[in-house]
This record gives C-alpha cells, sequence and structure tokens, in this order.
C-alpha cells in the first residue's frame, strides 16, 4: 500500500469545512499555521507538493454577509472574488514564515479541455515546480458558468494530479475515507482500507455532501479517483479537520487508499498513444538515434512535414524510411514546423519573428 512519504509528486486537495469555520465563517488560521507545517515537512524530504485549496465561495459569503446555503451563481462567483483573494493572502502569509513561496493557480474546465491550454498550465505548473514554489489551485469560480465548471475540487484536483504526472493525489475532507455507506445516516457503514478496482457496488455506495459548505460528496470523489488512477496515482482520502492532517496520514492515521495499477509516465505515454495523429514528421538518422537514446525531438532533425496540425496536436513520428516510431505532442503548428525545419533551435526565433521552445515534441510528450 502507498504511504505519503513515497510520493515525488503530492497533489493536496483541501476542502472548505477545513479552512472556513462554519458557524462564523472565518478563516481557521490556526489550522493553516499547522498545514504549512506539513508542507515544510514535505518539502523538507524532497517531495514536490502542489495544493488545490476550496474555500473562497465559504470565505466570501461570510465577507458579503451571503446566506450559508445554497447561492445563486451569480452570488456564489461574487462570494468567490471576494474571498479568492482573501485566501490566497492567508496561504502566502502562512507559507511565508516558512520560506516557502507561494503561486495562485486559478483554473477553468476549458484548461483541461483543450489541448493547448492544458499543455500550458502544465509548463507553468512544472516551471513552477522547478523554481521551488508552491502552486495552490483552485476553479476560476468568478468566469466559469455552470456549463463549463468542474462545480468541485475534487474532480479538479484529480485533473492536476492528471496533467502533472503526480505519483500521490490527497483528499483532505471531513470524513476519514470511503465507507459502504455514508456514515453520517448509517452508523454500521464500514470503511474500506483499500479500494483496488472502482466497482459498480462501490458507485452505489457513494452518497452526496453531508455539509453546507461542501460541494461534492462522495460521489465526486470517486470521479476524480477514476481520473487519478488512470493516469498512474495513488488517491487518498482522510479526515483532515484536526492539525497536521498529512503527517497523521503518513502515520498511519485511517484513510481509504485507491491504488494505481500503472506508473504516471506509462499512463502518460498510452494516453498519448491511443491520440489519432494529425500529421507525419520525418526525421533524419541523427535524430531517430537521439530518440531512441530517449531525447526530445529538436527541429534540426526533421526533413519533411505532412499534414496540418496546431499546436498540442498529436503527429506521428517517422524515421528516413517512413517506418513510423510513435506519436508525440507538436509544439509547433504544422507551419511553423515547415519554416524551422532543418534548422538549429538557436535559429528559431530568427526564422519565425518570436521566441519559441527549442524541442518541438518534448520527450515527455511522446509515446515510441
Ligand atoms: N460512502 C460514503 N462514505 C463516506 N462519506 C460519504 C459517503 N457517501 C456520502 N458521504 C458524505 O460525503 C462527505 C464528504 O464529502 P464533502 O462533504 O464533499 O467533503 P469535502 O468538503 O471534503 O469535499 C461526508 O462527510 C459524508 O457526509
Ligand atoms: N472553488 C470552490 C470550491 C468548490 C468545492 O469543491 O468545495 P469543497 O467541496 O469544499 O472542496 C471554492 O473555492 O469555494
Amino acid at each position: 500500500m502507498a504511504t505519503l512519504t513515497d510520493a515525488k509528486r503530492l497533489v493536496v486537495k483541501i476542502g472548505s469545512a477545513l479552512l472556513v469555520d462554519r458557524a462564523t465563517g472565518a478563516l481557521r488560521d490556526d489550522w493553516l499555521r499547522a498545514l504549512a507545517l506539513d508542507v515544510q515537512w514535505l518539502k523538507g524530504q524532497g517531495t514536490q507538493v502542489v495544493l488545490v485549496s476550496s474555500g473562497s465561495i465559504a470565505l466570501g459569503r461570510g465577507v458579503l454577509g451571503l446566506p450559508a446555503t445554497d447561492l445563486p451563481l451569480e452570488q456564489s462567483q461574487a462570494a468567490a472574488a471576494v474571498g479568492q483573494i482573501r485566501l490566497a493572502r492567508a496561504y502566502e502569509d502562512v507559507m511565508a514564515l516558512h520560506g516557502i513561496t507561494t503561486a495562485q493557480v486559478l483554473m477553468t474546465l476549458e484548461d483541461s479541455r483543450d489541448r493547448r491550454r492544458y499543455l500550458n498550465s502544465r509548463a507553468t505548473l512544472e516551471t513552477l515546480l522547478a523554481l521551488d514554489a508552491l502552486p495552490i489551485v483552485n476553479e476560476n469560480d468568478t468566469v466559469a458558468t455552470d456549463e463549463i465548471r468542474f462545480g468541485d475540487n475534487d474532480r479538479l484536483a484529480a485533473q492536476i494530479a492528471a496533467t502533472i504526472g503526480a505519483d500521490q493525489l490527497v483528499l483532505l475532507s471531513d470524513v476519514d475515507g470511503f465507507y459502504s455507506a455514508n456514515p453520517s445516516d448509517d452508523p454500521s457503514a464500514i470503511r474500506y482500507n483499500v479500494i483496488d478496482e472502482i466497482t459498480a457496488k462501490i458507485e452505489a455506495q457513494a452518497g452526496d455532501a453531508g455539509s453546507g459548505l461542501s460541494k461534492g460528496g462522495m460521489k465526486t470523489k470517486l470521479m476524480a479517483a477514476k481520473t487519478a488512477t488512470a493516469a498512474g496515482c495513488a488517491m487518498a482520502i482522510c479526515h483532515g479537520f484536526d492539525p497536521r492532517p498529512l503527517q497523521r496520514l503518513h502515520n498511519g492515521a485511517p484513510a481509504t487508499w485507491f491504488s494505481a495499477t500503472l506508473d504516471p509516465q506509462t499512463a502518460r505515454k498510452r494516453w498519448i498513444a491511443a491520440m489519432k495523429p494529425r500529421g507525419t514528421l520525418t526525421l533524419d538518422a541523427g535524430a531517430t538515434l537521439a530518440l531512441e537514446n530517449g531525447n526530445s525531438l529538436l527541429p534540426a532533425g526533421i526533413t519533411a512535414v505532412a499534414g496540418d496540425f496546431k499546436r498540442g496536436d498529436p503527429v506521428a513520428i517517422a524515421d528516413p524510411s517512413g517506418h513510423v516510431l510513435g506519436l508525440g505532442l507538436a509544439r509547433y503548428t504544422a507551419e511553423e514546423t515547415r519554416t524551422i525545419q532543418g534548422h538549429h533551435s538557436a535559429r528559431i526565433e530568427t526564422l519565425l519573428g518570436y521566441p519559441g521552445r527549442a524541442a518541438l515534441v518534448h520527450r515527455d510528450d511522446m509515446a515510441l
């Protein structure tokens, strides 16, 4: 079974009920201060951490004097606008005490559906992690309309975990795991320790959210588990209300773990391999060898470009004899590729008139 400190890359989702006091609508400062200790401890062990934090609507509604009931969309968006700025500030203040730089990342569902935006958000998150910043992600509630929103951060967190190839996702909740029935309605319900496969029986056992502040309940947590585990990321649901929940989990606090059956790299390569190519890049012998040695594909090694593709589209990669080696996601359009093919990466800016990325297909975006 997975343990927390095995994770190289960890995504932690924090539900509204943990951050915001239900009775007063105020931020739970002590809890947040203790969370910073958990983050510092994990980073000290070499784990890269991304937080997905809810709480903007719960915080903002208190400030605006809105009721703690379901709000109309415009009011919840207004509450999110007021709450998000406070939430970001609170994280910044508390993490700065430990020398941790925070970064606010606001996402919409479209950012994960559109491949270009998906690749851009992935590159930004990768860069933030490389620069040792702590990304704090939330849905961009103020602009996301009903049809195009995640609506809950359980699925957003799973999407982020899949996007950055995290190996573990922890959902800090107001319940210590997934039970055979909603434990607040059925005291005889039993908690699962490990779920290897999400069967129809398990799906039938998932209920809605219990508290007025929360959105998802177990239904969205199961959807999150499907997304995460299919991307090679193990997922835990555990109780987050008491201080230092991550250290508690590490020390054996009760939880439900959803197992991942493959690693994130393999999952990503399978995902790419299943795509339909929009064009073909033919390589020279040197580039073919470079790819076989695990390198990215540079424009210099391309001898021919077929098809019409946009940035982020899948393209087939062929050796000099036309034999298809595999698939990759292009970082340039077909037109741009034709302009820079056969040229050294240092000349890209001169040829295109704007700076570009050195690799045409990054090795992480390739399935050979
Ligand atoms: N099978 C189940 N096992 C555990 N909790 C369940 C189950 N079905 C429904 N729930 C409810 O889901 C709640 C947790 O989800 P939610 O309220 O959305 O929390 P969060 O704010 O962490 O997203 C639990 O408190 C419980 O009331
Ligand atoms: N984006 C919303 C969070 C929605 C949500 O999933 O809430 P929760 O069930 O408490 O994790 C907010 O910041 O209020």
